[in-house]
């Protein structure tokens, strides 16, 4: 997955839960500084949504284990535009599971929706 990152990245941010992991091993691989994307900010201390790097107008890569209705790419970008960070792309390790329903949530992401095409996640709907 590591190689699938667009050069321009800044930081890679993994999606809870399953892209914590795979962020970790993809920051310790890369040299890239890692951020973890809650499902949702947190009501008490950081009060954050993303944690571990401060991702304002920083440009960043989401790395998600599985996509299927895109429902969770979409939240955590919407978080990330809320705390005004660029996301490049978005690559996961399984994009076979894409649904039709992902490129209606992806429709209001217009940066992933353009990505997807380029990413390893088009491959994955090549083989779906
Ligand atoms: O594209 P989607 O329809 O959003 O589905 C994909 C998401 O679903 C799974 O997470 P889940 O919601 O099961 O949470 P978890 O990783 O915390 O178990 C998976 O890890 C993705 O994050």
């Amino acid at each position: 997955m590591a190689d699938l990152i667009p050069a321009e990245t800044e930081i890679v941010a993994g999606l809870e839960l399953r892209g914590i992991p795979l962020v970790t091993a993809i920051s310790l691989e890369t040299g890239l500084p890692a951020a973890f994307v809650r499902k949702e900010a947190k009501a008490y201390g950081t009060c954050q949504a993303i944690e571990g790097q401060d991702v304002f107008s920083r440009r960043v890569t989401f790395i998600e284990d599985v996509i299927s209705t895109g429902g969770a790419v979409k939240d955590a970008h919407r978080m990330a535009v809320g705390s005004q960070a660029h996301i490049l792309a978005v690559v996961c390790a399984i994009g076979g599971a894409l649904r039709s329903k992902a490129f209606r949530n992806f429709a209001s992401c217009p940066l992933l929706r353009e990505q997807i095409w380029k990413t390893p996640i088009g491959i994955g709907i090549g083989r779906d």
